[in-house]
């Protein structure tokens, strides 16, 4: 299996939970508020980034706790099992500890052991939201693809970061110094860009390619924030830089992108359809991007309260997919009855009040 024997330890509600003996599909039920989302927040960490709540670490270690939290794993890959393990400890809460194989790591590398993709309730306003949201979606998938993508996400952030600072300042800032700077960010956005949009070219040939599939079908477009070439971004940056100055930001460059979503046949903007018709849509881009990933890596899929929302039908249709694909998957609900169609081949998990339990279909519990 992708992932076993996973730990928790003081991770919001959840004081010391394990699970062992995953399958391909995990099904997490239990009661509102019992901890079901915060076990797959837990398994979000183990890619880079803030996790699928994007909450600060001080918030996710137990408040009851001594002040850290603890998240491992042992991952199966071809040359064998690699644990892995994430957390904060108490006197630093704020700073994130990653580990592979019990080494400390930059949390960027995670990345190369573990292909990791979710929906969850929060992403129903995706198309609502500001383009922010949609980069980092998108980013999330590219970065399941391809793991170099977070290091130059990484690099775009910092010379952006210190591009904006310069130009915030009250003196001329040095031209050399911009320009180094500049060159930096056209270098890293080029990349960003070109990955975005390779991933949308790829989602759009995956979506084409599954044309009776029973949800909505969305049509995606890439609209960049500047020039995409490395070397027009640099000329724009420069012949932007007395806007910029203005505007203290910098106004062009792949840190505006968007992803631009439209209902197929309506030819209307997802942002003006249906809640239900968007979380259609996400679903499909979410199958799509699942059939995409190579097998160089172990892939994850957390799906958070997506099954108790669909028809039979398209219910049936999203596990025939999830079954032919090669994630572990990891889907949450209050009750079994919306996952009878996949009960004998999954891992039922009884969540209750920050504990988890494995239980056995009658019948076939394991002998001691
Ligand atoms: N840092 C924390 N320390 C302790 N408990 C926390 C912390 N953060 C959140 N919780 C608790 O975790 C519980 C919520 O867990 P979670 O979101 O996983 O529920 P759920 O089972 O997914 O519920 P639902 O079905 O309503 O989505 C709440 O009771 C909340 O108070």
């Amino acid at each position: 299996m992708a992932l076993d024997r996973i730990l928790l330890g003081h991770f919001r509600n959840h004081r010391e939970t394990s699970l062992d003996g995953t399958a391909p599909f995990n099904l997490l039920v239990g009661q509102n508020g019992a901890g079901k989302t915060n076990v797959l927040e837990a398994l979000s960490f183990l890619a880079p980034g803030r996790g699928l709540r994007r909450a600060a670490l001080a918030d996710v270690a137990a408040q009851d706790g001594p002040g850290g939290f603890a998240v491992s794993a042992d991952l199966t890959t071809p040359s064998g099992p690699v644990r892995l393990g994430t957390g904060t400890a108490p006197e630093r809460p704020g700073r994130r500890i990653v580990q592979v194989n019990r080494a400390e790591t930059p949390a960027v590398r995670l990345g190369e052991w573990l292909s990791l993709g979710w929906l969850t309730p929060a992403m129903d306003r995706l198309f609502m939201e500001g383009a922010g949201a949609r980069r980092r979606f998108l980013d999330r998938l590219v970065l399941a693809i391809e793991p170099g993508h977070a290091r130059h996400a990484a690099q775009l952030e910092n010379a952006l970061r210190e591009r904006n600072r310069l130009l915030a300042e009250p003196f001329e800032p040095d031209p050399a110094w911009l320009d180094a700077i500049e060159a930096q960010l056209a270098e890293a956005g080029a990349a960003v860009a070109a990955a975005r949009h390779r991933l949308i070219e790829a989602l759009s040939g995956a979506l084409a390619q599954w044309p009776d599939q029973p949800f909505a079908r969305p049509d995606l477009a890439y609209a960049a924030g500047g020039p995409v070439d490395r070397a027009a971004l640099v000329a724009a940056l420069r012949e932007g830089r007395r806007r910029d100055r203005a505007a203290q930001r910098t106004l062009t460059g792949p840190h505006r992108d968007d992803l631009v979503v439209t209902m197929a046949g309506k030819q209307q903007r997802a942002a003006e359809c249906s809640t239900g018709e968007q979380k259609a849509m996400l679903i499909a881009i979410t199958l799509a991007h699942a059939g995409l990933l190579d097998d160089d890596r172990p892939a994850l899929l957390l799906l958070d309260e997506v099954a108790a929302h669909l028809d039979p039908l398209r219910r049936e249709a999203l596990f025939d997919r999830l079954r032919a694909g090669r994630a572990q998957v990891w889907l949450t609900g209050t009750e079994l009855a919306p996952f009878s169609g996949i009960l004998d081949e999954a891992a039922v998990w009884r969540v209750s009040g920050g504990h988890v339990e494995r239980a056995w279909p009658a019948g076939a519990q394991p002998r001691e």
